[in-house]
């Protein structure tokens, strides 16, 4: 059997570092041709990571890459396919690209054509559609190539099929979402079978901001099954081996899917570890209540970081109850994180004293709530300041979506791990986290206890919200899927609660356009794809 190897290089590319991206490149590219690879793709603009956004439009960036270019052509013994950014003075065009080096010089370059312009992505704003298809030649067989959004689309894979192409390489910078890999899965075995042409998919690894890019790359035959498949949320170097003679990859074990829990919560610590690692944090710090969201939290720090890297610190006030304090300890202990207790009567009841002749009269309210919130995040934010750690905050989508958070308070902090992630799967989450080791690391009891933000006597989340169940329903449909208020009660939901639920997700847009960054991990989360105007005369459920 003669045989084409190729490494599928599913790995991370830090955004802009790209002297750094270019050694990765040349250090997998020698490792693969070590291994037997005669090829090795890239990811989507491997060079400058996903997305750079506004980077492209720096002047200094054009030299960089040429000179990064130079070092790759220099790679010998392999071909070498990877993504970077054309930019193409002469005709005032920048290209989102593809480059084929082989042999001391670049043999071709490909554009791509279908520039994705919803969600998360922004490629109009950057580039220039490519309108070529290009096919170069690798042991007498022709090769496409496409990039990320052109397969998602029918033309492009199929102008290369009747161009004469054998096999078809996609150089991929998709992020994740619940979901997606399985959606990736049937998208590229449809593609591979309606053109009858086998596809290698490599995927970028690692996180970037809010986005997450899962890995998952494929090798699909031309009957539209799986030969291959690399891991999910970590580098790898997958080799597959072509059949030069049946024009059909090797078949290698099939990996099992991931359930969707795990997806989710190995999204959320690949995003905490990559933002807190790549932004040189020596630690992180979490105000721990004894409540759920901190406690899941504590747990996804730890699994990024190491417990040596994560510091809680537990602010009891006079409405925190005997048994918060004990499960927050017992959370530290159970994951060996360092804990602290700083309790903040003072603090409150100082302000609460400056302000009493300002107030006069003025009724108690949520305002002498928010002073607890608002000393913790104090508290918080002096002791990232003093050490340089980070400030993890614990707001979840159902808090966010509703703004049950209160400004400069618990929504102080650099970054939200839960801010995509309802209530319910809090509960979904810290659940699977448990069932991974014989102690669950967080106490059954703050999972079956009713919330409470315990801000004021007896208080619990039910109080002022309808049951997580009902309000996460409400929101998913309201949120992620436009529905209307009519649409809503059409699904049997009340009307008053659906009402007051639009109400404060509409009146609470100012809350989420200063709240911190977060993972995201549906296809609607709080960051690039939903944008409302702060200050609008919308009619409320339309
Ligand atoms: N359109 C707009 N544009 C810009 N700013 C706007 C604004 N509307 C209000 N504001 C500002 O926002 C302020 C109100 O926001 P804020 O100060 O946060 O306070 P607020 O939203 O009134 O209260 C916080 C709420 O969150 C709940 N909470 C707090 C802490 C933790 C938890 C939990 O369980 O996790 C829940 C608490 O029970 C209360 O219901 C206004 O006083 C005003 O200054
Ligand atoms: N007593 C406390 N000590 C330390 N941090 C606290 C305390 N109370 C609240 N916080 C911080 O503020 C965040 C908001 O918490 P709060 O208890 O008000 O509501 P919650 O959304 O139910 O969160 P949790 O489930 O973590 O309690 C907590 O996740 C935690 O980070
Ligand atoms: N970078 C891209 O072109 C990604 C778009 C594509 N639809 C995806 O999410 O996989």
């Amino acid at each position: 059997m003669s045989v084409l190897t190729l490494a599928l290089a599913q790995s991370a590319f830090l955004v802009g570092d790209i002297a750094g991206n270019t050694q990765k490149i040349i250090e997998q590219s020698n490792a693969a041709r070590e291994k037997g690879a005669q090829i090795i793709v890239f990811p989507e603009l491997a060079l400058t990571g996903y997305p750079p956004e506004d980077l492209l439009l720096r002047p200094s960036l054009t030299p960089r890459i040429h000179a990064a270019l130079a070092q790759i052509a220099a790679i010998e013994g392999i071909v070498v396919v990877v993504g970077y950014p054309l930019n193409d003075t002469a005709h005032k065009k920048r290209f989102n690209s593809a480059g084929v080096f082989a042999h001391g010089a670049q043999r071709g370059v490909y554009h791509k054509q279908k520039l994705p312009n919803y969600s998360v992505f922004d490629e109009a704003r950057y580039f220039d559609a490519g309108t070529d298809s290009v096919i170069f030649e690798i042991s007498g067989r022709k090769v496409g190539l496409l990039i990320c959004e052109d397969i998602w689309h029918r033309q492009p894979i199929k102008t290369l099929k009747d161009n004469g192409a054998d096999l078809v390489l996609v150089l991929n910078a998709s992020p994740f979402q619940i979901g997606k890999q399985e959606l990736r899965r049937t998208l590229l075995s449809r593609r591979a079978s309606e053109n009858e042409i086998p596809l290698a998919y490599v995927n970028l690894v690692g996180a970037q901001d809010d986005l997450v890019f899962d890995g998952g790359s494929l090798a699909i035959n031309a009957d539209g099954q799986v030969a291959a498949e690399a891991g999910r949320f970590e580098a790898e170097l997958l080799l597959v081996n072509f059949d030069l003679e049946q024009n059909t990859f090797v078949a290698q074990e099939a990996l099992k899917p991931l359930p969707k829990v795990a997806e989710i919560y190995q999204a959320l610590v690949l995003a905490v570890s990559d933002y807190v690692n790549h932004s040189r944090f020596p630690g992180v710090i979490i105000g721990l209540s004894g409540g759920i969201d901190s406690a899941l939290c504590l747990a996804i720090a730890v699994d990024a970081l190491g417990a040596d890297r994560v510091n809680a610190v537990m602010m009891p006030y006079r409405y925190t109850a005997a048994i918060s304090m004990e499960d927050a300890e017992a959370q530290a202990q159970r994951l060996n994180v360092a804990y602290h207790v700083a309790e903040i009567h003072g603090i409150v009841d100082s302000f609460a004293q400056t302000l009493a002749p300002l107030f006069a009269d003025a009724p108690i309210d949520a305002t002498e709530e928010n002073l607890q919130a608002r000393a913790r995040g104090t508290v918080l934010m002096a002791l990232s300041n003093k050490f340089g750690q980070l400030v993890l905050t614990t707001g979840n989508k159902s808090e966010m979506s509703v703004g049950y958070a209160t400004l400069y308070g618990d929504m102080a902090g650099g970054f939200d791990v839960l801010k995509d992630v309802y209530k319910t799967q809090v509960y979904e989450l810290a659940k699977f986290r448990n069932s991974l080791e014989e102690t669950p690391v967080i106490p059954e009891r703050v999972i079956t206890r009713p919330p409470s933000a315990e801000l004021r006597p007896e208080q619990t989340d039910q109080d002022s919200l309808p049951p997580y169940d009902v309000l996460d329903a409400i929101l998913y449909g309201y949120i992620e899927r436009d529905m209307s208020l009519d649409a809503l009660v059409g699904q049997g939901f009340d009307q008053a609660t659906v009402q007051h639920v639009i109400h404060l997700v509409d009146r609470n847009e100012h809350k989420r356009k200063q709240s911190a960054l977060g993972p995201r991990i549906s296809g609607r989360a709080f960051s690039r794809e939903r944008r409302y105007p702060l200050v609008n005369g919308w009619t409320a459920g339309e």
